[in-house]
């Protein structure tokens, strides 16, 4: 089947990728002229474990193409992906501006039936504008799909390649059939299609994203009392994770969620029913709460140095908003790089992939390190942002000679009590003992 991506950001270039692995020929479109110029050279644009060896065995069997023309890129093609931002507007909701434009630019020059799917998280009621920004031009039919997607970065290629779900809303048989025939590779016994109206489908991207996000939070407030009845989170986890009606995953406490997704949906999702004068009030708790959260360390950290970070140096472990990724669109750690600038601290900082994205951003206002012994060299204490693999088991005899301060803040929990003791580390992390050393 031939396939455009309108948009070849992290979702675009995934689907694209993947659907032309499953033997589609697929032309991504970008209106990013050096985005679109380097994948044309063979080079990707971003760090996604395992996606690179598709991406260049795909160019290589001449399936995967790019291209800034829109008339172009969809030529022959029967599906179209919009697979563009949805940033949120001055009021929280989801802009629909890059995806009212591709529809509108798609009328004119669409030349026979074509299925267009919204690929992008968007709010209820897009496909039905997208549908009539679209009809107001062309001379086609065409029907309009909701496609959400629920992969995660880090784990991009896994999560799209082996769905739990696949969400598709449409009432069009014309398009069904399409969309079956275009996900059969992906889908796994007990790992369905779920076919629904558009606007429900719509709303299961939010309504998934909102549920976690909130799962989350509840654990951070869990962890939070913890610290003030003295009990340990991570104990309080593994009890209440073990039912299965809970379940284990996303039972994580930290420093609060990031991440290009969870905190605009949350505040999209609020919007839209604030639309419809519904007061969602779980999720202004969420968004209260998570906000709190990205503050936990630092309140910390003033404790310890009593209030007097002025010269003082801290090494920063993380920089992504989790591990695997290069992005670092809302990662808490930039909440607390600038908290700690702003108290005359200086950041000594490492991470195995985000430092060109955050040298873009932050520049010389802190120092890059290429290994986590080397950021933290004469520092009063770490910070750990992100649970990168190679944080959690250290050479802590090489790390105390480095080090000036024996002294971690730790935003994800990554060691063990006992340890932490036996090291002779004094050790914050989220709702455990603090550990004097
Ligand atoms: N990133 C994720 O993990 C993820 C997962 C699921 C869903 N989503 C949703 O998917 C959508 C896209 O997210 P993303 O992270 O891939 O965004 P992104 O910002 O990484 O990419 C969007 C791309 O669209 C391009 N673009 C903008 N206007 C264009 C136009 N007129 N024509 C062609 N290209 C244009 C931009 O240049 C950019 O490359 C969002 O709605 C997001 O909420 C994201
Ligand atoms: O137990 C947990 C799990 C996650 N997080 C944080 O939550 C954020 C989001 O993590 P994750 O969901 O793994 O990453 P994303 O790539 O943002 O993926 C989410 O957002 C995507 C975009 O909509 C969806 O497609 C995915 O299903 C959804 O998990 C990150 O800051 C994590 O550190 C925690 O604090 N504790």
């Amino acid at each position: 089947m031939k396939i455009a991506v309108v948009g070849t950001g992290y979702v675009g270039l995934v689907t694209g990728t993947c659907f032309a692995e499953t033997g589609n020929t697929v032309t991504c479109v970008d209106i990013d002229q050096e985005k679109v110029k380097k994948l044309q050279n063979g080079k990707i644009t971003i760090y996604e474990p395992g996606l690179e060896q598709l991406f260049e065995r795909n160019i290589k069997q001449g399936r995967l193409f790019f291209t800034t023309n829109l008339a172009e890129g969809i030529k022959d093609a029967k599906i179209i992906f919009l697979a563009l931002p949805t940033p949120p507007g001055e009021d929280g909701s989801a802009d629909l501006k890059y995806i009212l434009k591709v529809a509108s630019d798609l009328g004119p020059i669409l030349a026979d039936y074509t299925v267009i799917i919204d690929k992008s998280t968007v709010p209820v009621g897009t496909a039905d504008k997208v549908r009539e920004k679209i009809a107001a031009n062309a001379k086609v039919d065409f029907d309009v799909v909701s496609n959400p997607e629920f992969l995660r970065e880090g784990v991009a290629v896994e999560d799209f390649m082996k769905p739990d779900r696949v969400v598709i809303g449409t009432n069009s048989p014309r398009a069904r059939k399409i969309m079956e025939a275009l996900y059969a590779p992906y889908v796994r016994q007990g790992n369905p299609i779920i076919f629904m109206d558009e606007r429900s489908a719509e709303l299961t991207k939010y309504a998934a994203n909102s549920f976690l996000a909130t799962k989350i939070t509840f654990m951070n407030e869990i962890a939070n009392l913890c610290e003030l009845v003295g009990a340990d989170v991570d104990a309080v986890r593994k009890g209440v994770g073990t039912d299965s009606r809970i379940g284990k995953r996303f039972l994580f406490p930290g420093i609060g969620y990031g991440g290009s997704c969870f905190p605009k949906d949350v505040q999209a999702l609020a919007k839209s029913a604030s639309d419809v004068k519904y007061d969602f009030r779980i999720l202004n708790a969420v968004m209260d709460v998570n906000a709190d959260q990205k503050t936990k360390l630092i309140q910390k950290i003033k404790d310890y140095f009593k209030g007097n970070l002025k010269g003082k140096t801290i090494a920063f472990w993380g920089l992504s908003f989790k591990p695997h990724t290069d992005d670092i669109r809302e990662a808490p750690s930039l909440y607390n790089i600038e908290e700690l600038l702003s108290e005359g601290v200086t950041i000594k900082a490492h991470d195995p992939e985000a430092i060109e994205n955050v040298k873009k951003l932050l520049g010389d206002k802190i120092q890059y390190f290429a290994t986590p012994y080397e950021a933290a060299e004469g520092a009063d204490a770490i910070f750990i942002a992100t649970e990168w693999p190679e944080f959690r088991t250290p050479d802590f005899e090489k790390l105390s000679r480095a080090l000036k301060g024996k002294v971690i803040f730790d935003g994800r929990n990554l060691y063990d009590l006992p340890n932490m003791k036996e090291q002779g580390y004094t050790y914050f992390s989220i709702g455990r003992e603090v550990v004097n050393g």
